[in-house]
């Protein structure tokens, strides 16, 4: 059947990941993997040290290749597409450990992030007329009117990357894969080293980025009070399969998760912040009163 880009028809999911497996030698990574994402939604994959989360990322971006399986983007298959490919499509991502150019400033960085959009060809590029012109004025100004005002970066925009803080840094990570115009927005441990201030700045930012850009989202995520919090739908791996899915309230419910964790000696911190994620608002403000 011929398929056609563009949004997926009525309810159907914007990415939908199918009995995808990827072996490294003969390490099975991903076992059987199946999820999907709503448009519209924050839907967050969780899951032990080494439960596979980075290889399901790297193979949803086409860093990787499954072995069996598939993958549907707005109702096409994207299995064999390759990574730059996906990012045209519209699959943006950031990543665990900082991608970004150092010793770059932050304007120029979150440039790079366009580049993949520009239509002009290398000689219009290399003569910069005509439309090139006329999209480097445009790209500009979506760049510093939108993407800069929006996370807040104004301060630093001619700042180099070296010299920012870790959080500001992953700021301008989510900037730059802002900047592709991403329908869908993978974020790898958007929060991973932050204190609890930029934490909660960037939680505010992935809520804003839904609600204000339309854009949704799939992270993975190790904290887990902010997973439960902004997540619509959680996708927990362990040992590279899928052990448990559904709203949080039900993945922290649910006894193969708890178990998942005590094997990876984690457990005691996510008991306690699942209780303090599932204590009733009225029981905390009671608490925030006396
Ligand atoms: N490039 C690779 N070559 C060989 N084995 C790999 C490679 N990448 C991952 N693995 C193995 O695949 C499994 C899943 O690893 P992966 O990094 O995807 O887990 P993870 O859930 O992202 O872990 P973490 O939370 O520590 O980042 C592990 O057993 C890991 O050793």
């Amino acid at each position: 059947m011929e398929t056609t880009i563009g949004q997926p028809p009525g309810n159907a999911p914007l990415l939908e990941v199918s009995d995808v497996t990827l072996t490294f030698g003969g390490v099975k990574a991903l076992s059987g993997v199946g999820f999907a994402v709503q448009p519209g939604s924050i839907t967050a994959v969780i899951g032990p040290n080494g439960a596979g989360k980075t290889s399901l990322f790297n193979t949803i971006s086409g860093f990787y290749r499954p072995g069996r399986g598939s993958i549907r983007f707005k109702g096409q298959d994207i299995t064999h597409t390759p990574a730059p490919q996906r990012a045209k499509l519209g699959l943006g991502r950031s990543f665990q450990n900082i991608a970004l150019f150092r010793g770059m400033t932050v304007l120029d960085n979150i440039k790079l992030g366009r580049h993949a959009h520009l239509k002009s060809n290398v000689f219009d590029a290399l003569f910069y007329g005509g439309r090139a012109r006329r999209e480097e004025a445009e790209l500009r100004r979506e760049i510093e009117e939108r993407i800069i005002d929006f996370l807040e970066i104004d301060h630093i925009r001619h700042a180099p990357v070296s010299a920012l803080s870790y959080g500001l840094q992953k700021r301008v990570e989510m900037a730059r894969a802002l900047a592709m115009r991403p329908e869908i927005l993978m974020l790898d441990e958007p929060v991973a080293g932050m204190n609890r201030e930029e934490t909660e700045d960037m939680a505010r930012f992935i809520l804003d980025v839904r609600a204000e850009w339309g854009v949704t989202v799939l992270m993975v995520e190790h904290d887990m009070g902010m997973v439960m919090d902004l997540s619509d739908h959680v996708v927990v791996l362990n040992f590279g399969q899928v052990i448990a899915q559904g709203v949080p309230a039900v993945v922290q419910a649910d006894p193969e998760v708890n178990r998942a964790y005590l094997g990876s000696g984690n457990v005691h911190e996510l008991r306690a912040k699942l209780q303090a994620a599932a204590r009733p608002a009225q029981a905390q403000k009671q608490e925030a009163a006396a």
